[in-house]
């Protein structure tokens, strides 16, 4: 069976947060398989993340994963035992080879036999492709081998609930296709996993499922073809000289040699533009109102 998660209610509010609550009133279900938790910077994606994964108490609403209630000791203790999480940054010892990495982070998850831990981490560590520098020291890691690392950590002991937080932050492309297509191979019928990111092609090549938190608040929950449908009917590409409405929003200028080439979300069809299929990229701007105002538009 999956491990859902089920968020009713959910406030935090940092002592030095400012005058907005970094959770204001969420209420979510995560269920198998992997869904993408999108946001601006400061949307309180991580704050989320941090409170199901029981590291941060919120000052109210409940959480329950995998039928344990995140606000009971007994639940806190279960739901470690079920996860796995790569936290946005986690320490790592320079002096320690990627190998007694993971050993120690083995038998801190509770895996004492050693020949299991063995098996474990060398099976991690081939999934990851670090086989081959598991004896090098993580002093001398790139930072996408670290990243892969940090994935294999979060794998021992066999999580059923695995949470990520920006884990293609920084990469370079090789590097993050080779991540996308690890994180891909995660999300099996028999596990739940939960991503955050800010690029909105790692969500659209590895999620079905996506939350966008904006502002402390869920602004969609549902499948993620259905948050790029959110643009469905608005989304125009003009053709260059083509003057987009003035209430027209451009998410997308591509300089061309006879001129710009505006995308624009748009309700009413501007003339000469050709009606898009929406990419996630659209239907995000869509709902949330991103974008640059039209160049016929009035300025600020
Ligand atoms: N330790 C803290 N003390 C005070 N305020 C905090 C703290 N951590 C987060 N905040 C604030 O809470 C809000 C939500 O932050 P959070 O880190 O959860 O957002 P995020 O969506 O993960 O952002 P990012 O994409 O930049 O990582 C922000 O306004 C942030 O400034």
């Amino acid at each position: 069976m999956n491990t859902s998660i089920s968020i009713t209610d959910l406030t935090k509010r940092y002592r030095r947060g400012g005058d907005r609550p970094a959770l204001n009133g969420v209420s979510l279900t995560v269920d198998g398989g992997m869904t993408a938790l999108l946001g601006a910077n400061g949307a309180g994606k991580t704050t989320l993340m941090r409170i199901c994964v029981g590291v941060l108490r919120p000052d109210g609403g409940r959480v329950v994963v995998g039928g344990h209630d995140l606000g009971t000791a007994a639940g806190r203790r279960a739901v470690k035992r079920i996860l796995g999480y790569l936290p946005q940054e986690l320490s790592m010892y320079d002096d320690l080879t990627g190998r007694e990495f993971l050993d120690y982070i083995a038998l801190l998850k509770g895996v004492d036999d050693k020949r299991v831990r063995r098996d474990q981490i060398e099976q991690m560590l081939e999934l990851t492709g670090l086989s081959e520098h598991a004896g090098r020291r993580l002093g001398g890691y790139s930072g996408g081998m670290k990243r892969r690392l940090g994935i294999a950590q979060a794998l021992l002991a066999e999580p059923e609930l695995i949470v990520v937080d920006e884990p293609t932050a920084g990469l370079d492309p090789s590097e993050r296709m080779r991540f996308r297509s690890l994180l891909a191979g995660l999300g099996g019928a028999r596990r739940t996993v939960v991503l955050s990111t800010h690029i909105l092609d790692d969500a659209a090549q590895t999620c079905p499922n996506t939350i966008v938190l904006h502002q402390g608040r869920v602004a969609y929950q549902g499948s993620t073809a259905g948050l790029a449908a959110v643009a469905e009917g608005r989304t125009y590409l003009l053709p260059p000289g083509a003057q987009a409405p003035p209430e027209a929003v451009v998410v997308n200028a591509a300089a061309e040699v006879e001129g710009t080439r505006y995308r624009v979300i748009s309700a009413r069809p501007p003339i000469g533009g050709t009606l898009m299929t929406p990419t996630l990229e659209d239907g995000y701007a869509a709902l949330l109102q991103l974008g640059e105002p039209s160049p016929t538009g009035p300025r600020p």
